[in-house]
This record gives C-alpha cells, sequence and structure tokens, in this order.
C-alpha cells in the first residue's frame, strides 16, 4: 500500500500537541517501547502499555511502512522506588528472590529467566507483534559501561564512594519532556531515596551503584557493581536503532524520572536528539488506582486467561486483548467486570461471523458480491480512526459495523461475498489482532505449574491435614488466608474444591 494518503498522527509528549509521524527514513518507522521488569509476572495495565506500541506498529505495517520494532527486557534489578531518579533503596529483583514464591529459584539469574520466559508467553498469548529486537539489559553491561565511561570522560559524570552520577546541571535540558524543571521540585522528588552525600546536586541520578555484595554485579572501572536502570535503555535504544530514531515508547509513569534521564544521558553523549516523538500510555486503573504490581492490585494474564482447573476464569485472550485496547491510550482505562462481558460479547461476535463465512466459503451459493465495497469502506474508517491518534473506540465502533452487516446475511452468504468478507476479517486481524485465535499454544500448555496454584494446592493440603486433627481455628485461618489472595474455598461432598473470586 506504498503511498497511502492516510497519515499517522499522535500526542508527542515532547512538543505537547498531535503531530504527523514522519519517519526519518522515507516508509520505515523505528521504535522502541520500554520493556517490563522481570521479578514477578506481568500484569494486564503493563500490557496496556505494550498494547499501544503493538496496534502503532500495526498501523505503520497497514500504511506500507516497514518497522523496526524493539522492546528491551529489563532483567538487572532496578529498584523498589524507581519513581525517584536516584537509584538507591532495594533492589526488585533481589527482593524478588527472598519472597515466598522467589524462594523456589536457586538463585537470581533463574528466577529473571522463568519470569522472562512467562512474559514472552503472556505476549504471543494476547498476540501481540514480535519485535524485531529483544534486548536484554544483561547481555548490554559492556555497552553501558562504555556509555557511563564516555559521559565521565565528557564531565556529565563524576564517581563517588557509593557510584557514578549523572551530573543533571551538565544537561540544561533536564526537564524538557516531563516539564519538570524546577531544581526544588526535583529535588523534592528525591527526598525520600537515601542520599548520597558526596553527590553535587540532589537531581544528580546514578549511572553505577558501586556494590559487592549484590547477587547481579559485573566488573567496572569503578569495581564491582551494577548499573542504573536509565542507561540500559538509552545504549540499547541507540544500538539498534540509530543515535536518533523515530518514537520512544512506555506508560505514563515512564516520562519522569526513566525517559528525561534516558535523554539526557543519550543527547549528552551525541548531541543529537534521542528519539523524535514519545508516546506515553495513561494508565489501567482497578477502583481508580493504578494497576501496579508493587500495589498488588493487579490481574495477570495468565490469571484471567488459564482455564478454572489451572486456577485461571477461562477467559478467551482475544477479549482480554479487545478490553486492553479499546478504551484510548491517551485517558486512563478502569478494569470492569463489565468492560471483560462486553469485549467477550463482541468477539464472540468476530468468531461468529468468521464461521460464517467459512461456511459460505464452502458452499456453492452463486451470486454477486455485496459485500466488498461496503467493507473495504469500513475498513478505511477503522484504519483512519487509529490514524487520528489511535482513537481506539471510533475504530473498534466503524469495524463492529463490519460484523453486524456480515451477521446480517444469517446463513445466506454466498461464495463471492464470503470471499470479501474473509479478506476483510484478515485485515481487521493484521490491524487490531483479536479476530482470530493466537497460533502458538496459550502458556498453560506447559508442563510446569503456576507457582500461585501451588501455593493454594499448598494451603490447602495444610487445611485439610488441619481438620482431620481437629485444629478448625488452624484451618479457618488459612481459609481466610487463601480469601485474602482471592480464593474462596468450597466444601463439597466430593472432597474440596476452590475457585478465584470471580471477575465476570
Ligand atoms: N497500570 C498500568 N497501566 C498501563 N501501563 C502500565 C501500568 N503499570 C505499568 N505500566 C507500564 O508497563 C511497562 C512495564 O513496566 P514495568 O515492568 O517496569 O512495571 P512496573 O512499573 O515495575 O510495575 P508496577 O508499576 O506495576 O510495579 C512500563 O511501560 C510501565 O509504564
Ligand atoms: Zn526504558
Amino acid at each position: 500500500m506504498e503511498g497511502s494518503s492516510k497519515t499517522l498522527r499522535l500526542y508527542n509528549t515532547l512538543t505537547r500537541s498531535i503531530e504527523p509521524i514522519y519517519p526519518l527514513e522515507r516508509n520505515r518507522l523505528r521504535l522502541y517501547a520500554c520493556g517490563p521488569t522481570v521479578y514477578t509476572y506481568a500484569h494486564i495495565g503493563n500490557f496496556r502499555s505494550f498494547l499501544t506500541a503493538d496496534l502503532i506498529v500495526r498501523v505503520a505495517q497497514a500504511l506500507g511502512w516497514q518497522t523496526v520494532y524493539v522492546c528491551n527486557v529489563t532483567d538487572v534489578g532496578h529498584l523498589t522506588v524507581d519513581d525517584y531518579a536516584d537509584a538507591s533503596g532495594e533492589d526488585k529483583l533481589e527482593r524478588a528472590l527472598r519472597s515466598e514464591e522467589g524462594r523456589r529459584f536457586p538463585n537470581i539469574w533463574d528466577l529473571a529467566r522463568y519470569y522472562t520466559q512467562a512474559f514472552l508467553e503472556d505476549w504471543q498469548t494476547l498476540k501481540l507483534v514480535e519485535p524485531d529486537v529483544r534486548p536484554r539489559a544483561t547481555e548490554h553491561i559492556r555497552q553501558q559501561i562504555l556509555a557511563i565511561e564516555q559521559l565521565v570522560k565528557t564531565g556529565h559524570a563524576y564517581e563517588t564512594r557509593q557510584g557514578v552520577y549523572f551530573h543533571v546541571p551538565s544537561f540544561p535540558d533536564y526537564g524538557k519532556l516531563s516539564g519538570n524543571r524546577d531544581p526544588e521540585q526535583l529535588a523534592r522528588a528525591v527526598r525520600d531515596v537515601v542520599q548520597d552525600p558526596e553527590k553535587r546536586d540532589p537531581r544528580d541520578f546514578a549511572l553505577w551503584k558501586k556494590d559487592e555484595k549484590h547477587l547481579m554485579q559485573w566488573y567496572s572501572p569503578w569495581g564491582w557493581g551494577f548499573p542504573g536502570w536509565h542507561i540500559e535503555c538509552s545504549v540499547m535504544s541507540m544500538e539498534y536503532l540509530g543515535e536518533t530514531f523515530d518514537l520512544h515508547l512506555g506508560g505514563e509513569d515512564l516520562i519522569f524520572p526513566h525517559h528525561e534521564c534516558e535523554i539526557a544521558q543519550a543527547e549528552s553523549l551525541t548531541g543529537k536528539p534521542l528519539a523524535r516523538y514519545w508516546v506515553h500510555t495513561r494508565f489501567l486503573l482497578v477502583e481508580g488506582e493504578k494497576m501496579s504490581k508493587s500495589k498488588g492490585n493487579f490481574f495477570t494474564v495468565r490469571e484471567l486467561i488459564f482455564p478454572p482447573e489451572a486456577g485461571g476464569q477461562g477467559i478467551d485472550p482475544m477479549a482480554l486483548r479487545y478490553a486492553l485496547i479499546s478504551g484510548k491510550y491517551r485517558e486512563p482505562l478502569n478494569f470492569t467486570r463489565k468492560h471483560l462481558r462486553d469485549s467477550i460479547r463482541i468477539v464472540q461476535r468476530y468468531q461468529e461471523a468468521a464461521r460464517h463465512v467459512e461456511a459460505a466459503l464452502e458452499s456453492d451459493r452463486s451470486g454477486p458480491d455485496r459485500l466488498g465495497d461496503r467493507l473495504s469502506t469500513i475498513y478505511d474508517k477503522t484504519l483512519e480512526a487509529l490514524c487520528d491518534d489511535l482513537n481506539t473506540p471510533v475504530a473498534l465502533a466503524a469495524a463492529l459495523e463490519g460484523v453486524k452487516l456480515i451477521l446480517g446475511f444469517g446463513d445466506q452468504l454466498n461464495r463471492a461475498s464470503a470471499e470479501s468478507a474473509r479478506r476483510w476479517l484478515d485485515q481487521i486481524d493484521a490491524l487490531l489482532g483479536f479476530v482470530y485465535p493466537p497460533e502458538r499454544p496459550c502458556a498453560h500448555t506447559r508442563r510446569e505449574k503456576d507457582p500461585f496454584v501451588e501455593k493454594v494446592e499448598r494451603l490447602l493440603a495444610e487445611r485439610d491435614a488441619a481438620r482431620r486433627a481437629r485444629d478448625f481455628a488452624r484451618a479457618d485461618a488459612i481459609r481466610e488466608q487463601l480469601l485474602q489472595m482471592g480464593v474462596e474455598v468450597m466444601d463439597t461432598p466430593e472432597g474440596t474444591r476452590w475457585r478465584r473470586k470471580v471477575l465476570v
């Protein structure tokens, strides 16, 4: 579709306006999305952000562009207080390893590997486009050290007894992305973090943390330690996309400090803008609050889509995908039962339409194509809405009209119309990704058990033992503990059953 007349327009956090996207290289979009920190399962809020990148890649391809898409894996533990620019506080991976669930891993590397694998499975289950490169922070330590050395050499960074810091006053543009320019306001933002008294400015953030006890450590010109969180993305994005690329994406919490710091590091190294457009997804909320790993108020992909016997709710992953893209990425989205129920119903209509189309293709019902033109107008409207700053509610409403049109024919669809309908369903699937099920098997076909399910089963066995020993207080306490975990226990004549608190 070379030379499509449509223009993709997106809100650029950097300029605070909706701008037409013109790739630096004609018809070739280079983009980087900040990936997950793999210390536990990703939740569906994380996937809301990844789905923004996914839709942009799909729209770009529909416009006939090539894409070079990079999405990293943060497998070096960054800190539990990562809302702050400074790298002190507790390491997320190390804390996870000490947790009840984490203790089953022999070491921190295995823990990171396990959750990386789980993340990739969820990614496939929700049918996200595979990135061209998925760099891991731990595999790019050398490049990070070299970049830090260069920053020290050019006067942008300095060493203290605790680490190496980027010196914020050396980069006058610091604050251009987030608007956080007032030094006092920035100093307040880091006030709760353990301070290094040798830091030259309270805003200075860590590039390298000296730490001989850290479970993940590398040798550097500053001794044993590990890199700060921000440097990995500056280094890996430039390695695979060049010193200046088109789009940089992430959730809204990454604007400051993460992306602000990425810009400071990269632009101090090259003297060139890092990315031309910065796109941020607003949060997925639960009861008005950010869905968050650290808050514990989250749903993982697996607990929603696994079948009930594996402790899940058996929700069609395509319905979950639909629910997650149904709100505008630039507005917070409240995740509710009703929302999920509506999405399930709509995706079922698509599936029903696809079944009708398959049946009609098998038939020899003749007649003129009565759908081609109308569906092609609908496809155009859908793509146009996505080009309009990814207006998914309008795009999904437009596409639904096409489904209604197909279903309106019932089982009277003729072959020629069915051929157009199938082409249209294929196109909509390429654009929005929820029409057909994921090709790869869902993660629950793995032999390994979900640690959550393992924990529930262990507690139930303990409860059984307590009941047999007539220790009812203990049995009740375990039931209460399970309830707190969102698990309902039912004692039936056939034995004890359990299920997750049902969402739909
Ligand atoms: N509730 C949410 N809605 C949308 N995007 C989110 C949400 N929570 C995190 N993200 C985004 O998910 C991506 C991966 O983030 P990461 O794995 O670092 O999560 P995190 O911020 O450590 O998790 P949490 O904040 O839940 O503890 C980032 O782009 C982040 O901004
Ligand atoms: Zn990043």
